[in-house]
């Protein structure tokens, strides 16, 4: 056989091997881009919607870490805090968006957030490598709060052990991520003056710690395919807007998008490159979003910003 002609079988493989490699190469610029930079992912209760979906988030939360990123999970679980109260035959009731928690339900949302879902998605993670180190507010002063009183009619309203974060300390998280971990937090945070622990809005809490950390991208997946422009008579969907304008749009929106887009807000106000909101039923959302110019949903970006997707 000469040295030209493909052994049997060569030649197949090299075909089908050939697209594979490009697809690698296409995701080149996005690597460098990104490489060495801390990317927070909220993972909402509303996007566990499967096995399959959870187990592809995992994926890709791994992939980045593999491909030179630093993912941090902040994780919600809405439903599931929901489903335990009602087991424990307590009622969910919320208030400007937010669960009334009562010190009985503190203690399940507690034990939904930091036992299940949390474990759940740490145990998810380390399928692939031992990676994912779960911790929640309370551990080494991550989140520290005060009792939240929203404004209801301009007046504020008492909803229990609901809190406002008035300190975050990265230290460990940060230490985490030198260490090559995925830390996967869970939004509950110590108090500030009575020793309790308070409940804090998932979306809250992943936008305040991705601000604190310099993180380059927040990533919000949720169970639409972004903020939609008229919802719910459309479903049309806003794929970029400024700091300035979201400003503005703010007061028109309603339940879930507010804490997801005041903390859009906040989180490119206090220096976050871009803050998106992404449908986390779509199998592997998140490597689409970095990776490729597929991505979809809703980009915030600062009002200077002259941002690549
Ligand atoms: N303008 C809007 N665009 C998209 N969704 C909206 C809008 N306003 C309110 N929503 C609601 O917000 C929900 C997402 O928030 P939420 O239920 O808190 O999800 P998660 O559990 O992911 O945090 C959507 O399912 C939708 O019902
Ligand atoms: C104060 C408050 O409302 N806390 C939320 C915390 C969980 C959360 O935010 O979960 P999702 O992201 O799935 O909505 C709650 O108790 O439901």
């Amino acid at each position: 056989m000469s040295p030209s002609t493909p052994r049997p079988g060569s030649a197949p493989r090299k075909h089908t091997a050939l697209p594979k490699a490009q697809t690698l190469i296409e995701a080149l610029p996005w690597l460098t881009r990104h490489h060495g930079k801390t990317v927070v992912i909220k993972f909402g209760g509303n996007a566990m919607v499967d096995d399959a979906l959870k187990a592809a988030f995992a994926q890709d939360v791994v992939f980045l870490r593999h491909a030179g990123l630093k993912p941090v999970v902040v994780h919600g679980g809405g439903p599931q805090i929901s489903a335990a109260l009602d087991r424990h035959g307590l009622v969910s009731e919320f208030k400007a968006g937010l669960r009334v928690t009562t010190p009985e339900a503190m203690d399940v949302v507690r034990m939904v957030l930091a036992g299940q879902v949390q474990r759940e998605l740490v145990g998810l993670l380390n399928q692939h490598g031992p990676f994912a180190v779960g911790l929640t507010g309370e551990d080494a002063h991550t989140i520290t709060a005060t009792r939240h009183q929203p404004l209801i009619d301009g007046e504020p309203v008492d909803i229990g052990r609901v809190g406002e974060i008035t300190a975050l300390d990265t230290g460990a998280v940060e230490a985490l991520l030198a260490d090559g971990r995925i830390p996967v937090v869970s939004s509950i945070a110590r108090s500030e003056d009575d020793g309790h622990v308070y409940n804090v809005n998932a979306d809250t809490a992943a936008a305040a710690l991705a601000a604190a950390l310099g993180a380059e991208t927040l990533m919000v997946l949720t169970d639409v395919e972004g903020l939609y422009e008229d919802w719910p008579n459309s479903d049309e969907v806003i794929s970029r807007l400024t700091a300035t304008e979201l400003e503005k749009l703010l007061p028109e929106l309603s339940s879930g998008m507010v804490p997801k887009m005041e903390g859009c807000l906040h989180a490119v106000r206090g220096g976050v490159r871009t803050a998106r909101v992404i449908d986390g039923r779509v199998q592997h959302a998140i490597l689409l979003e970095i990776f490729t110019d597929e991505g979809v949903g809703t980009m915030v970006v600062p009002d200077d910003a002259e941002v690549p997707a």
